[in-house]
C-alpha cells in the first residue's frame, strides 16, 4: 500500500482525504467523513472567533467547567459547534470534551469512533486576539456497535489513536493532522471556504534553540526543570511562550523547540489534560520525528484512568526532549 502518495501543495482537504483513503482498499470512508465533519465545525468556529469582538461572545460565560476553570463564552460556543457536527455526522458514538464533566453519548449507536476534544485551547488568550486552537484525538471503539461507547472505549492509551490533529486560529487558520502516516498541514482560505494543503509531510527539526514554558511559575518547578532553564539561558536559547498550547506547539513543530508544562507544587500532575491535549499532540509530534514525555514516560504509553486526568508535558524536538529528560533523570538519581 503506498501511504506516501505525492499529493501536490494546493490540493483541497477533501481531495487529499479521498486520495489517502484510496491507499486503504478496505477503508469504508467513515474516518474520512469524520475528518471532514471536524474541518466543517472548525470553519464555523473560525468565523465566530474572527468576529468575536463584533458580537457579544467575548468574556466569561459565568460558569466553571469540571476543571474548576471559568468557561469563556467562546469555549462554550466551540463546544456546542463541535458536538453538534460530530453528532450530525453519525460516525461518532461518544465524545470526551474538556467542557463536559461526563462523556457525551451522541445517540449514534452505530458510530465506530470516540472523539476526545479540547474545543478551544488557549482560553486565556481568547479576548486579546492571540492565536488559539482546537485539539482532537480519534479512537476506534472496542465495544460492539449498537450501544453507547463504554468507559473502556473512552479510556484508551494514546498509542490506540487512529487520528489526531489541531486547528490553529491565528494570523491564518490551519488544520494539522495525522492518521499515522505522516503529518500534513492545510491552510484555510475564507474567501473560498476551503482548506488547502500548504505544509505536506511536516518533519520537526531534531534540535532547536527555543524553549516554551511559563517561567512565572518557576519557583514551584522541580529542581531539574529549573536547571534545564538555566542550561537554556547559558546557551542563549530564546524564550517563547504564547500561553496557548496549540500555538506554542505549532511554532516549535515547524521551527524546532521544546514546550514544557511540568508538575508544580500547586499542580503535581501539571495542568494539561492527557485525553484531549497531550495524547493528540504527542501522536503528531512523533509522526513528525519529535518526542513527547511526562518527563520520564512516553505520553502515548500512559494508561488513562480518568477522562480529565492531567499529566506533565515535555514535547518537541527529540534532542531537546532528551536533554530535559537527562536533567530529570539526574535529579531522580541524586535523590
Ligand atoms: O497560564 P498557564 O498556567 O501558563 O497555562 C497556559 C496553558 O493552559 C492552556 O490554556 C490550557 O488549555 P485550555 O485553554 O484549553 O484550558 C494551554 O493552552 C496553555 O498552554
Ligand atoms: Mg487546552
Ligand atoms: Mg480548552
Amino acid at each position: 500500500m503506498n501511504f506516501n502518495l505525492a499529493i501536490p501543495v494546493g490540493t483541497t482537504l477533501d481531495r487529499f482525504i479521498m486520495r489517502k483513503q484510496e491507499a486503504f482498499p478496505f477503508a469504508t470512508g467513515e474516518l474520512s467523513q469524520l475528518l471532514r465533519d471536524i474541518a466543517l465545525a472548525g470553519k464555523i468556529v473560525n468565523r465566530e472567533i474572527n468576529r468575536a469582538g463584533l458580537l457579544d461572545v467575548t468574556g466569561a460565560y459565568g460558569q466553571q467547567n469540571v476543571q474548576g476553570e471559568e468557561q469563556q463564552k467562546l469555549d462554550v460556543i466551540a463546544n456546542i459547534r463541535f458536538i453538534r457536527a460530530l453528532r450530525n455526522g453519525g460516525e461518532v458514538c461518544t465524545i470526551i470534551s474538556e467542557e463536559e464533566d461526563e462523556a457525551i453519548h451522541t445517540g449514534n449507536k452505530k458510530g465506530k469512533y470516540i472523539v476526545a476534544i479540547d474545543p478551544l485551547d488557549g482560553s486565556s488568550n481568547i479576548d486579546v486576539n492571540v492565536s488559539i486552537g482546537t485539539i482532537f484525538s480519534i479512537y476506534r471503539r472496542k465495544s460492539e456497535t449498537g450501544c453507547d461507547g463504554t468507559m473502556e472505549d473512552c479510556l484508551q492509551m494514546g498509542t490506540q489513536q487512529v487520528a489526531a490533529g489541531y486547528i490553529i486560529y491565528g494570523s491564518s487558520t490551519m488544520l494539522v493532522y495525522t492518521t499515522g502516516h505522516g503529518v500534513n498541514g492545510f491552510t484555510y482560505d475564507p474567501s473560498l471556504g476551503e482548506f488547502f494543503l500548504s505544509h505536506p509531510d511536516i518533519k520537526t527539526p531534531a534540535n532547536g534553540n527555543v524553549y516554551s514554558c511559563n517561567e512565572g511559575s518557576v519557583n514551584s518547578f522541580p529542581e531539574s526543570i529549573k536547571q534545564y532553564l538555566n542550561y537554556c539561558k547559558e546557551n542563549n536559547y530564546s524564550a517563547r511562550y504564547i500561553g496557548s498550547l496549540v500555538a506554542d506547539f505549532h511554532r516549535n513543530l515547524l521551527k524546532g523547540g521544546v514546550y514544557i508544562y511540568p508538575s508544580t507544587a500547586k499542580a503535581p500532575n501539571g495542568k494539561l489534560r492527557l485525553m484531549y491535549e497531550c495524547n493528540a499532540l504527542a501522536y503528531i509530534v512523533e509522526q513528525a520525528g519529535g518526542k513527547a514525555t511526562n518527563g520520564s514516560r512516553r505520553i502515548l504509553e500512559i494508561e488513562p484512568t480518568e477522562l480529565h486526568q492531567r499529566c506533565p508535558l515535555v514535547i518537541g524536538s527529540p534532542e531537546m526532549v532528551d536533554k530535559v529528560e537527562e536533567f530529570i533523570k539526574s535529579e531522580v538519581a541524586a535523590v
